[in-house]
């Protein structure tokens, strides 16, 4: 076991995606089961002390691999040294709330986030956005980081990517093990496109074994992409212990490397690659080796999954111009 205690900082601690994130994270699933961690939980004054219960429960687990625990209010304090930042708290949408004051609150929390990672961070600072909208977060937290490189900073679309593998095990009667290289385009959000043609299922073409375009249109897409409204309206409550079972996917694969022979999606900041606009952190077919991800290159873009890539990217291009109104980048 390696001895120096990998310190990872976890926003939204008290929340409920930080309820299940927080075991399995200790438990090894994040970094492996040689990694001792840090914990530094990070909540708004009112949160702290359910973090603090929180904290008591994660005690309780006697979980060898965690080598202190603490609680801040202060993000300064949260990220000063931080070597992994999950930043899961944010402003929820509520009533009347319009898109221009979501994006504001939000803004209120990740540009200050994002400025203590910069000033305070260790070297190696790899940051995962969950809270939404996370594409656009990441894009704030990263400009308010400009000595970090910009390719520090991700936004979560490996739910809507578990989402996808989990329909189509369904659909075809296949393990989830043997179903490879589904992508994720986009903004996680409704418009996001979930992509089969260059994926297999069994060793076999994913299109060719399903065969149904009026399934991957008017059923497949339409279920991943509003998947978390339907969780809310079956639970009464949104994705957690999928969200964060994702997050932990997601970081895992960042550190430790993605399969052979596979990919997966991350939203990651665009080199311009299959015509998005380079700087908007948005849904990519990755690989991830040496700690960095590498956009999957050489894929062949159908008409359909074009207008699909092409309508999601416009929606994050929208949210960059509405941040960029309000003076948050
Ligand atoms: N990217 C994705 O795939 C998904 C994203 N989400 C998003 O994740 C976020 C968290 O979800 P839940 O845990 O269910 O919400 P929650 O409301 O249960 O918990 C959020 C926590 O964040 C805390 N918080 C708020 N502002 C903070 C700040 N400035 N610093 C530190 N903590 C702060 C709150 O006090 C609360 O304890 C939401 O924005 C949700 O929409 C949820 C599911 C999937
Ligand atoms: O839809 C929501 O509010 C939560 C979310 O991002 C998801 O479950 O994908």
């Amino acid at each position: 076991m390696s001895t120096t205690p990998v310190k990872v900082t976890v926003t939204g601690a008290a929340g409920q995606i930080g309820y299940a994130l927080l075991f399995r994270i200790a438990s090894g699933a994040l970094l492996g089961p040689d990694t001792p961690v840090a914990l530094r939980l990070l909540e708004i004054p009112q949160g702290v002390k359910a973090a603090e219960g929180t904290a008591m429960e994660l005690v309780d687990c006697a979980f060898p691999l965690i080598s202190s625990i603490d609680i801040f209010d202060d993000p300064k304090a949260a990220f000063d040294g931080a070597n992994v930042g999950l930043l899961v708290g944010a402003r929820p949408r509520t009533a009347g709330m319009e898109r221009a004051d979501l994006l504001s609150a939000n803004g209120g929390i990740f540009g200050p986030q994002g400025a203590a990672i910069n000033e305070g961070a260790a070297s190696d600072i790899r940051v995962l956005v969950v809270g939404n909208p996370a594409n656009t977060n990441a894009l704030i937290a990263a400009s308010s980081a400009p000595d970090v490189p910009s390719s520090r900073f991700t936004a979560m679309t490996r739910l809507d990517q578990n989402r996808a593998l989990g329909q189509l095990s369904q659909k075809t009667g296949v393990p989830v093990s043997e179903i490879k290289k589904v992508t994720i385009w986009g903004n996680h959000s409704a418009s996001q496109y979930p992509d089969i043609f260059h994926a297999e299922v069994a060793g076999k073409p994913a299109a060719e074994v399903i065969n149904d375009q009026a399934w991957l249109e008017n059923d497949f897409i339409p279920t991943v992409a509003k998947r978390g409204a339907a969780i809310i309206e079956a639970r009464g409550a949104s994705s957690a212990a999928s969200a964060a079972s994702a997050a932990i996917d997601h970081v895992h694969d960042w550190v430790l490397g993605t399969p052979a022979g596979d990919w997966t999606s991350a939203a990651i900041p665009s080199d311009g690659s299959y015509g998005v606009p380079e700087g908007l952190i948005s849904s990519f077919p990755v690989t991830s080796e040496g700690g960095e991800w590498k956009i999957v290159q050489g894929l062949e873009i159908s008409e359909f999954s074009r207008g699909r890539i092409d309508a999601s990217v416009a929606e994050l291009g929208e949210e960059r111009e509405a941040v960029k109104a309000l003076g948050l980048l």
